[in-house]
C-alpha cells in the first residue's frame, strides 16, 4: 500500500506551500507595547535558539535523510528520531514506516525504563490524513509567522463515528520540522485508496434544503485539510448530474461525492454505471452484463432518510462520511438494473411496489408541501386507501442461481431458464427488493436485514393481502428488534432476479384521476401517464409501463464507507403509525 517515498517529489516542495500551513492567531498588539514586544520577542528568540540546539533531529541528519528516500524505508525501523513538546511536556519522539510513538523525557531512576513503557504513546499512519505546519501569526497575516512546530490530524473512532483529532508536535528549530513534514508527507502519500481529487455533486433541494451549507461547514473543511482537489457542482435541476456524468473527464479524479439524499445518490451512482457501460461499449438495450463503475462513489447524507449513508456509515453524520472518504475506506456494494422489455432503465440500490411506490406518488404530487408533512400526508392517505396489487411475481432464488452456475460450469445448463424461476400470482400489498440492508433511523435493522452490502444477493419481501390494522403491525416492527417479518402474509426470499407483472391498471389510473379532482391543478401535475406502475427506486419515482426486471451485480459499485451490521441511531417513531 505505501509508496517508495523517492517518487513523491513533489512533497519536497509542499514545505514552503501556504496551504500546508496551519495557523494559531495571535491578536495585532497595541501600538503603546510596541517596545515591551521587541524585547518579549528578542528573549524569545534568544530561547528558540537554545531549544533548536537542544531539539534538533538526532538519529537522522539531512543528509541521512535524504539518501534514506533514496532506497526504501524498512519496516518498523526509526526514519526520523526528535525532541517535540507534547502537551507541554518534552518528548522523544520516533517516526517510522508505520506509526509515530512518543514517550515523555524523565530523569534517569533505576524504574524509568517500566515507567516510560507505561507511558509511551503512538498513532498509526493508517490512522493519520495530514501533517500541517504550526505557525502563529496575527491577525491579517497571510504569510510568514513564528514557526511552532508540526501537527499531524488523526481520524478517530468512537463506535461508528469518524472524528478528526489534531496531535501538535511542538518544536521551534525550521530544520528539525522539515524534515520530519517532509518524511511524513512522503510517508502518507504512499496510501493509494486515498482521494486527491473529487468531483462533487450537492443537490441544494435536498430534504431542508441546507446540503450546501452542510457541505460548506463539516466537509469542504476536513477535505481542505487533507489537500484534496475539489470540483463543485450545485445541481440545478433533476438528471443535471447524470447529464454531465455521462459526458465529463473521469480521469481527473479519483472518486465522485454526492451531498444529498437517497434520490441524488442513486441519480449519482446510476451516472456513473451508466458511464462506465458506455465507456466498455455495452448495449443497455439488452440484457447484458454491466461492468464495475471506474470511480469510488461517497456519501455525504443530507436526505431526509439516507438509506445508502446509513447502509454504508452506520450512521448519520456528514463529518463521518467525510472522514471515510479522505482515509480512502472503500466498500464493494451489489447493486440492482431495472429493465423493462429488455431495455436497461436504471440502476439502483433497491424498489418498492405497491404501498411504497403509491406512497411516495401521492407525495410527489404534493411537492409543495413541506417535505415532512408531503410524507406523513401521503403515508396517512395511502394507508387510508390502502389497496393490493394485482401481480404475477417471479424470482430466482440465490440457491436456484448457485445449482445453475453449478451446472453450467459441469457443461449442462445455458440461460436462465424459466424453470429455474419460482412464481407466485396473486394480491399483493408491497413488494420490495433491496441489495443493501437500507438501514435508517426509523428501522436500524433495516429495512432489509436479512441482505448485506455485497453478499451478492438481494432481499424479496412481498407483502400479501391482509388488513389495514395487520400491515400497519407489520410496518410497526421495522422500529422495533422485533421480526417485521413474522406474519403469515409476508415471504420472504433472498433472490438473483426478480420479474414483477402488474394485471391491476384500473386500480392504480382511479386513485390517480380521484386525487387529481381534489387537488389543485396547478401545483399538482398529472403524473403517471395512462398504464404506468408507479416504482419506488431509492426514492425516485419511476414510471414503469409493464413487466419489470430486476438483477443484482455483486460488487458493481463501491462506496467510500465500511460493511455495518446496525445503524446506531435512537429509533424515530414514525409519528402518523
Ligand atoms: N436543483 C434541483 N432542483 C430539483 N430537483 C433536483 C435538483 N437537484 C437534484 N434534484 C433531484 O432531487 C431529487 C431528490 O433529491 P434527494 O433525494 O437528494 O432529496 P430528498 O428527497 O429530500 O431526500 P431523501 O431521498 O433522503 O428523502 C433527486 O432525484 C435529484 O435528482
Amino acid at each position: 500500500m505505501l509508496e517508495s517515498p523517492c517518487k513523491s517529489i513533489s512533497v519536497l516542495n509542499a514545505w514552503s506551500e501556504s496551504q500546508e500551513e496551519l495557523r494559531e492567531t495571535q491578536p495585532v498588539s497595541p501600538h503603546g507595547t510596541e517596545k515591551r514586544v521587541k524585547t518579549k520577542k528578542k528573549k524569545r528568540k534568544q530561547k528558540q535558539s537554545q531549544k533548536r540546539s537542544v531539539s534538533a533531529p538526532q538519529l537522522c541528519p539531512e543528509e541521512d535523510y535524504k539518501e534514506r528516500v533514496e532506497t526504501k524505508y524498512r519496516p518498523d525501523e526509526p526514519i526520523v528520531r526528535g525532541i517535540f513538546q507534547i502537551e507541554k511536556k518534552s518528548h522523544d519522539v520516533v517516526l517510522t514506516t508505520t506509526r509515530v510513538t512518543w514517550t515523555p523525557i524523565q530523569p534517569e531512576t533505576p524504574t524509568a525504563d517500566r515507567d516510560l513503557k507505561k507511558q509511551e504513546e503512538y498513532v498509526d499512519l493508517k490512522d493519520v490524513f495530514a501533517v500541517k505546519v504550526k505557525r502563529r501569526r496575527s491577525a491579517g497575516q497571510q504569510s510568514g509567522g513564528t514557526l511552532l512546530g508540526i501537527t499531524l490530524f488523526q481520524c478517530k473512532k468512537k463506535g461508528l463515528k469518524l472524528k478528526d483529532h489534531a496531535i501538535h508536535l511542538n518544536n521551534l528549530s525550521v530544520d528539525h520540522c522539515e524534515i520530519w513534514f517532509k518524511t511524513l508527507k512522503e510517508l502518507l502519500n504512499g496510501f493509494k485508496n486515498r482521494p486527491k481529487s473529487l468531483k462533487v455533486f450537492v443537490n441544494p433541494i435536498s430534504h431542508k434544503k441546507e446540503a450546501y451549507q452542510i457541505y460548506l461547514d463539516e466537509v469542504a473543511p476536513l477535505f481542505k485539510l487533507a489537500d484534496i482537489q475539489v470540483d463543485v457542482t450545485i445541481t440545478e435541476r433533476k438528471g443535471h448530474a447524470l447529464s454531465i456524468l455521462k459526458d465529463c473527464s473521469l480521469e481527473d479524479y479519483d472518486g465522485v461525492v454526492c451531498v444529498g439524499g437517497d434520490g441524488s445518490v442513486s441519480e449519482v451512482a446510476h451516472g456513473l454505471l451508466l458511464r462506465a457501460q458506455m465507456d466498455a461499449g455495452r448495449d443497455t438495450d439488452s440484457i447484458f452484463t454491466p461492468v464495475q463503475a471506474a470511480l469510488p462513489l461517497g456519501v455525504i447524507p443530507a436526505g431526509s432518510t439516507d438509506v445508502v449513508a446509513c447502509s454504508v456509515h452506520g450512521i448519520r453524520r456528514a463529518a463521518t462520511a467525510a472522514l471515510h472518504i479522505i482515509m480512502g475506506h472503500h466498500q464493494p456494494v451489489d447493486v440492482c438494473s431495472f429493465s423493462c422489455m429488455g431495455r436497461l432503465l436504471r440502476f439502483g440500490f433497491s424498489a418498492m411496489f405497491g404501498f411504497g411506490g403509491r406512497t411516495l406518488a401521492l407525495a410527489e404530487r404534493h411537492r409543495w408541501m413541506p417535505p415532512s408533512q408531503r410524507r406523513e400526508f401521503a403515508l396517512i392517505k395511502t394507508l387510508a386507501k390502502l389497496k393490493p396489487e394485482d401481480c404475477e411475481l417471479s424470482f430466482l432464488t440465490a440457491k436456484g442461481a448457485e445449482d445453475q452456475k453449478k451446472a453450467e460450469l459441469n457443461g449442462d445448463g445455458g440461460d436462465i431458464c424459466e424453470g429455474d424461476w419460482q412464481s407466485r400470482k396473486g394480491l399483493f400489498l408491497n413488494i420490495s427488493i433491496m441489495a443493501i440492508p437500507c438501514l435508517c433511523s426509523m428501522a436500524p435493522r433495516g429495512l432489509a436485514p436479512n441482505t448485506r452490502l455485497n453478499n451478492g444477493s438481494m432481499a424479496l419481501i412481498s407483502v400479501g393481502n391482509t388488513s389495514r390494522s395487520e400491515f400497519i403491525k407489520h410496518l410497526k416492527r421495522y422500529n422495533s428488534t422485533n421480526n417485521q417479518f413474522g406474519f403469515s402474509f409476508i415471504e420472504t426470499h433472498s433472490v438473483k432476479a426478480v420479474r414483477l407483472r402488474p394485471s391491476s391498471q384500473s386500480s392504480w389510473t382511479d386513485d390517480v384521476s380521484e386525487e387529481n379532482e381534489e387537488s389543485d391543478s396547478k401545483n399538482t401535475p398529472i403524473i403517471s401517464s395512462e398504464g404506468t406502475y408507479p416504482w419506488n427506486i431509492d426514492g425516485d419515482l419511476l414510471d414503469v409501463p409493464s413487466e419489470l426486471l430486476i438483477r443484482v451485480h455483486p460488487q458493481l459499485l463501491t462506496l467510500f464507507g465500511s460493511d455495518v451490521e446496525e445503524a446506531e441511531e435512537t429509533p424515530v417513531k414514525c409519528s402518523c403509525i
